[in-house]
């Protein structure tokens, strides 16, 4: 649905704003800081697939905003290609990728950034008054959004008046309220509390299953990370240092950089039976699941008096199995990892 090929961008001087096609990417990074330029993004290959959740993550100033910004040219990269819908999005003229823009994108911030002399449905309402769309079925647009971020009752209410949490989810609502197909999350949650965080992870996979969106989602927090997204993609310094799903990158991380990020991952609730598990149907087993698992529950049903666990795939065929003994094999890797 969305991807980029080669992408950079350039901050500083006129005279660095190029890259030389025939040069390696770190011939050109020096080449750039030799004119008086700042790489932020430098040669960057990424897709994001249609339905899937993809996590930009990396250090603070690691270029993961000005990345989400440049895929829909919220910021214009400075060489390299850029594709929506089969569309060339470097290619469209300004006039169309606003109207582009409003119809099929849309951003939620880490600061909320609502109005706040607008009330809730006000808010909520406020990108598709802006599309021009009329006010009775505007507000009942809204009105549908605002109950499925479960803030019903709370319509006329100042964001003054709603806890971070709420506001965010209002936030969320104004996103969703175009029926946006791709959705770009800039650390949404970084303002709220771990306990409402994880409230607010469930309720973006939620929603994001419930109207199949496709989202680029950015956070510098790994177990965040690994909980919304299908696959994470991890920068340093501008540049693209490994992309995986959670378990790739703490199973096979590329270098220290991505070792250093999953060290806090909270592995026993990321790991799944499939990484571990032995290939094959078993002889006989006391309990099946689910081949996603995640190693707690694979302890869990152990502790629960199971000494053979079989794992199906998504038709509920047993693909492989797990005896009691395999389990402490499979939590000293994961732990090691
Ligand atoms: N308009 C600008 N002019 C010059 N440099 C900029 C500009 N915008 C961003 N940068 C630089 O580009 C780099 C990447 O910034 P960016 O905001 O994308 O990082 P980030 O990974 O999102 O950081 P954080 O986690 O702190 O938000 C930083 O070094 C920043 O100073």
């Amino acid at each position: 649905m969305l991807s980029c090929k080669n992408l950079w961008k350039i901050y500083g001087t006129a005279k660095a704003h190029s890259i030389d096609p025939e040069l390696s990417p770190g011939e050109n990074i020096s080449s750039v800081e030799q004119r008086g330029g700042f790489v932020a993004l430098a040669d960057i290959d990424l897709s994001v697939a249609k339905g899937e959740i993809l996590v930009i993550m990396g250090l603070s100033g690691s270029g993961k905003s000005t990345l989400l910004r440049c895929l829909t040219r919220l910021v214009e990269p400075t060489a390299g290609e850029l594709r929506f819908e089969g569309q060339d999005l470097r290619a469209v003229p300004d006039k169309s990728l606003q109207l582009l823009r409003r119809s099929h994108m849309s951003m939620v911030f880490q600061n909320f950034a609502l109005l706040p002399h607008r009330t809730v449905v006000g808010n909520v309402e406020l990108p598709l008054e802006i599309q021009g769309v009329r006010a009775t079925e505007r507000r009942q647009k809204a009105l549908d959004m605002i109950g499925l971020v479960g803030l019903s009752g709370k319509e006329d209410h100042y964001p003054h008046e709603l806890s971070g949490g709420q506001q965010q989810r209002v936030g969320i609502a104004r996103s969703l309220s175009t029926n946006p197909s791709l959705w770009l999350l800039d650390e949404p949650f970084s303002a709220l509390d771990p306990l409402i965080r994880e409230e607010m992870q469930d309720e973006i996979l939620r929603l994001q299953k419930t109207l199949s969106k496709t989202a680029v989602f950015v956070t510098h927090d790994f177990n965040e990370a690994a909980r919304v997204g299908d696959r994470i993609a991890l920068l340093r310094k501008g540049q693209l240092v490994q992309t995986g799903s959670a378990a790739e990158l703490i199973l096979n991380p590329a270098d220290s950089y991505v070792r250093a990020f999953t060290a806090s991952a909270e592995r026993s609730r990321i790991l799944t039976a499939d990484n571990f598990m032995q290939r094959g149907e078993p002889d006989a087993f006391d309990v099946q699941l689910a081949a996603e698992a995640t190693l707690r529950k694979v302890a869990e049903a152990f502790q629960g008096g199971a000494s053979v666990i079989a794992f199906g795939n998504s038709t509920g065929k047993p693909v492989g199995f797990m005896r009691r003994q395999d389990l402490g094999d499979a939590l000293t890797s994961a732990m090691t990892a």
